[in-house]
C-alpha cells in the first residue's frame, strides 16, 4: 500500500491524497471476513455491503479479490448501484499494475480539481499510436 499526496487542492488548502494498492494485496481479501474487489482501477472494500447486495452474496464472492469490472458491467447496473459504490472506495489500483485495455502503454495524467465540490472522475483516450492515456480528475 502507498498512499501519494496529489498535487492539486481544492481551492481551498485541502490537500487530497489517494491509496495505491497492488493487485497482489488486493487479491488476499477474498473471504466473507474481508472481501474487496477491483471496478474500473479502483478497489473498492465490500465486505459490509454483501449482506446487503440485491444481486446476493455468492455473486460477490465470486470476484472477491479480483477484477470485476467486467462482470459489474455486463449486469448493467444502474446509476444508483455506480453512486454507491463510493461508500465502498477505499484507493486506486498501483499504477504499476494497471493495464490498458489494449495492452498498449497506458500513461496516467493526474489533474487537481479546482473546484469546491471536487467531482471524481476517469476518462481514457486512445492515442495515435494506439497507446492507451488515462486522464484522471483526483477528488
Ligand atoms: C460494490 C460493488 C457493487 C454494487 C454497489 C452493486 C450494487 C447493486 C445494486 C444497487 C443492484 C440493484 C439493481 C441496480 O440498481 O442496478 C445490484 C444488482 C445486481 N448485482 Fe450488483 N453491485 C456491485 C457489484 C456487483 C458485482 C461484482 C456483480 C457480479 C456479477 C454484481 C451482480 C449483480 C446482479 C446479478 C444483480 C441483480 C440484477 C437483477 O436482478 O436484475 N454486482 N447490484
Amino acid at each position: 500500500m502507498a498512499t501519494v499526496e496529489a498535487s492539486g487542492s481544492d481551492g481551498q488548502g485541502v490537500e487530497t491524497s489517494v491509496t495505491y494498492y497492488r493487485l497482489e494485496e488486493v487479491a488476499k481479501r477474498n473471504s466473507p471476513k474481508e472481501l474487496w474487489l477491483v471496478i474500473h482501477g479502483r478497489v473498492y472494500d465490500v465486505t459490509r455491503f454483501m449482506n446487503e447486495h440485491p444481486g446476493g452474496e455468492e455473486v460477490l464472492m465470486e470476484q472477491a479479490g479480483r477484477d470485476a469490472t467486467e462482470s459489474f458491467e455486463d449486469v448493467g447496473h444502474s446509476s444508483d448501484a455506480r453512486e454507491m459504490l463510493k461508500q465502498y472506495y477505499i484507493g486506486d489500483v498501483h499504477p504499476n499494475d494497471l493495464k490498458s485495455e489494449s495492452g498498449k502503454l497506458l500513461v496516467i495524467l493526474d489533474l487537481p480539481h479546482p473546484g469546491r465540490h471536487p467531482l471524481r472522475f476517469s476518462l481514457s483516450l486512445l492515442h495515435g499510436g494506439g497507446e492507451q492515456i488515462l486522464l484522471r480528475r483526483l477528488c
